[in-house]
């Protein structure tokens, strides 16, 4: 078996003195979907920026395609970039740009393909995404859902190895939101991608998921297959599973010291 496409040990997080993460491991093997599920302020964006190198972990390891990224080169950090898509929320096309001009960009930064190849290219992923035809609209004249699918296919024009998807169904009615989901299922299984999807959204995770690591107040919970986190007795999982709300209990003095602290 080829070795995991991301490795996670002992992540630990901060922003200033405030720790976020800790404890975190886990790993994503190759061919897999792996949904990252958790309430509000879990820690998953910040899980997401350590991941992709953009933020260096206080403490533990962090292996992507197996290079610690941590201790990587520019070199090396830039040819790992190279071999990952990232689709953040809210899609960010340039507003500028036509769309194929959009999906072009990564071929145009990182790549001597002539003008010929990289036009091809860049219609084969629009295709791919149900949006053949449409390079030569504008971002303003698509509908939520296609800008998310044309950041998509901006995502996967370098053919990455792995393919990070933050949010896909933010924004999104549920229509839309499930003909996304098919989608990251076909780019799995079509196009042999590995997948990592940061979301909240239940429905979503159920259905593409291979497997799910529950983050919860910057720990893991659990990673397991669908069924596996569906069945777990863990009561704080099940209270995210059914929506059932945190007690919020607040301690006035701790909060007021810590503002203070966080002010000196
Ligand atoms: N740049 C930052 N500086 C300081 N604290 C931050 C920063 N970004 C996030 N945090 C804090 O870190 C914690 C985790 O936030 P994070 O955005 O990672 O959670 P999340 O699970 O992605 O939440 P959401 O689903 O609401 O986006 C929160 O308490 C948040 O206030």
């Amino acid at each position: 078996m080829s070795p995991p496409l991301i490795e996670v040990e002992n992540l630990e997080a901060w922003y200033g003195r405030r720790r976020i993460l800790h404890d975190v491991d886990f790993s994503v093997n190759a061919g897999e979907i792996r949904v990252i599920m958790g309430g509000s302020g879990s820690g998953k964006s910040t899980l997401l920026r350590h991941l992709l190198g953009l933020h260096k972990p206080r403490g533990g390891n962090i292996r992507l395609l197996g290079v610690d990224i941590a201790k990587a080169s520019p070199r090396e950090l830039l040819d790992v970039r190279r071999k990952i898509g990232v689709s953040f929320q809210g899609g960010a096309l340039l507003t500028s740009m036509t769309v194929g001009e959009n999906v072009a960009l990564p071929l145009r930064e990182h790549t001597t393909l002539d003008e010929h190849t990289i036009r091809i290219m860049s219609r084969l992923k629009l295709e791919v995404v149900n949006l053949g035809g449409f390079q030569e609209l504008m971002p303003s004249q698509l509908s939520g859902g296609m800008i998310k699918r044309a950041a998509l296919a901006r995502a996967i024009v370098m053919d990455p190895k792995l393919l990070f998807f933050d949010e896909p169904s933010a924004g999104l009615d549920p229509v839309v939101s499930a003909e996304l989901d098919e989608l990251i299922l076909r780019l799995r299984d079509a196009l042999r991608m590995t997948i990592v999807v940061v979301t909240h959204e239940l429905d979503s995770a159920f259905k593409i998921a291979d497997t799910i690591t529950v983050l919860d107040e910057g720990s893991i919970l659990m990673t397991g297959t669908v069924a596996e986190v569906r069945a777990a007795p863990n009561e704080r999982i099940q209270d995210l599973l059914n929506r059932r709300p945190r007690e919020i209990v607040v301690d006035a003095d701790a909060y007021l010291r810590r503002l203070t602290e966080e002010r000196a």
